[in-house]
């Protein structure tokens, strides 16, 4: 009888299982087919290089050293040698995981006993040749891993858009940057940061950096901003002219004007140092959180050097205007070492880098800088600190190709060396769209706080008139 052939069961079950293992096959090319259409040039070429690191690496990685010999027969090789031969020892080849995005690849590799970071760091170059890469970078995020990142194109020279979403951001005081060399996302947690300096030639993207910050924090209820533009006389005139609603403060070129916008935003630090532990309960308002009432107050003093640079003369009216300066400096000085805790940051962002732009004794207290690029080494120390001589491939002085257009060098007190940084450029009327729809948001951080006497003196605060709670 037919029905009870278990040759012929066997067999309808053989045939299911190939037709199902074809339909997986076809399935799963199709949806290869489909993601390599849809792709963009540049991903299409990652895929194609994704595809040859795979094929190749059994290969590559033995020529690399990067394989392991185990001599030691395996219990089952052991039971099969029954002709009494040596058994060959067996070569390890490490696990290699490829993932691609329109830069190049991501590959996951595995250690093994005697290959790890340092050996796949050496391999670097060798690597970056074979799989035709501008650059390859070793990292370890786990132990029993490496993450290779090769880069094809260089994302340095590769400009970029940032279009802002206009919802307040999911993290306070992030400032999300743009890319590094290797196409990584950077960004820098702006809590606890009392100041930032950003410098550059002219036409490199100052602006554009500080409008993406303004962009992305506008819809926050927890920031309140306040210029001074040292390029520009009237508002109109200038960069900002979009953000002077969004901002309590705006001023111009005007050293006075300027000199009182830093005493008001003094008079702010000392009140809020005044009543920070009544109102929040805590010294330092980072144990909170910027909130509505208490929010973070970013101070943005373009072109610094307007403000801050010396005049010779011995006229009146040059006299008057080095006090200012002097002044001047005094004041963002003191917001800077002493306006953390109470939630304020200085963004410093100027063309000229030298120890009168932004004087030393204030970029020194700023725990981040960024630079644009730079024409001598002496302006990039000036710009980032004496540390930049160590690190020359990050100089900005190699950054002055029309390329690197938009591309920054930045360091963090928190962490040795240098990044190269990809800044998006944002368009001006994505910008202004944002202005306009947050602008109902403004409020002088001042008017949120209870009275506050500032005149009273307190002897312990070196003879200066340190504020009491009213
Ligand atoms: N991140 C960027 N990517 C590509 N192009 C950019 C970028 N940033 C700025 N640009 C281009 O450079 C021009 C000048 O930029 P921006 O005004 O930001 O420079 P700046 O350094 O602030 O100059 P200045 O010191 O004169 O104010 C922009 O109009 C834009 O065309």
């Amino acid at each position: 009888m037919k029905d009870n052939d278990p040759t012929g069961g066997a067999f309808g079950y053989g045939l299911l299982v190939v037709g199902v293992a074809l339909a997986v096959l076809v399935g799963w090319s199709v949806w290869w087919v489909v993601r390599y259409l849809r792709a963009d040039a540049m991903t299409r070429q990652s895929i194609r290089q994704a595809v040859r690191v795979r094929r190749t690496w059994k290969r590559l990685a033995q020529m690399l050293k990067l394989c392991a010999t185990d001599k030691m027969p395996t219990a089952l090789a052991s039971l099969a040698n029954t002709d009494g031969k040596p058994i060959k020892p067996r070569i390890l080849v490490p696990t290699l995981k490829v993932t691609h995005d329109a830069y190049g690849v991501i590959a996951r590799a595995g250690c093994l006993p005697g290959v790890g970071l340092e050996q796949y760091q050496k391999a670097a170059p060798h690597l970056a040749d074979a799989w035709r890469c501008t650059r390859v970078a070793v990292t370890q995020d786990e132990p029993g891993s490496v993450v290779i990142r090769g880069v094809r194109l260089d994302p340095l020279k590769f400009p970029t858009e940032h279009r802002p979403i206009g919802t307040v951001p999911e993290k306070v005081a992030q400032w999300e940057l743009g890319v590094d060399e290797y196409a990584q996302p950077v960004s820098v947690d702006l809590r606890q940061v009392p100041g930032v300096t950003v410098a550059g030639l002219p036409g490199k993207g100052k602006t554009s950096l500080i409008n993406r910050l303004l962009s992305d924090w506008a819809p926050a209820p927890w920031v309140q901003f306040a210029c001074a533009d040292g390029k520009v006389s009237a508002a109109y005139e200038g960069d900002y002219y979009a953000w002077v609603k969004r901002m309590f403060a705006f001023v111009g070129d005007d050293l006075e004007e300027a000199n009182k916008l830093f005493k008001h935003l003094v008079d702010l630090r000392r009140k809020r140092s005044a009543l920070v532990l009544d109102v929040l309960g805590v010294k330092s308002m980072w144990d909170v959180g910027p909130s509505e009432k208490w929010p973070l107050v970013v101070l943005i003093v373009d072109e610094a050097h307007t403000y801050f640079r010396d005049h010779k003369g011995s006229d009146p009216k040059t006299k008057k205007l080095a006090a200012l300066a002097a002044e001047n400096a005094r004041l963002v000085e003191d917001l800077v070492k002493k306006g953390r805790s109470v939630g304020i940051l200085v963004i410093l962002a100027t063309q000229k880098s030298t120890g009168d732009a932004i004087p030393t004794f204030i970029r020194d207290v700023c725990p981040v800088g960024l630079s644009f690029a730079q024409k001598t080494a002496e302006a990039a120390v000036a710009a980032l600190g004496e540390d930049i001589r160590d690190w020359p491939d990050a100089n900005p002085i190699n950054l002055q190709d029309p390329a690197y257009v938009g591309v920054a060098s930045m360091n963090h007190q928190s962490q040795p060396g240098f990044t190269r940084i990809r800044t998006p450029y944002v368009p001006d009327a994505w910008a202004e769209e944002i202005a306009q729809t947050t602008n109902h948001l403004t409020a002088d951080p001042a008017d949120l706080l209870p009275a506050v006497d500032l005149t009273k003196e307190d002897p312990n605060d070196d003879g200066s008139m340190a504020p009491v709670a009213a």
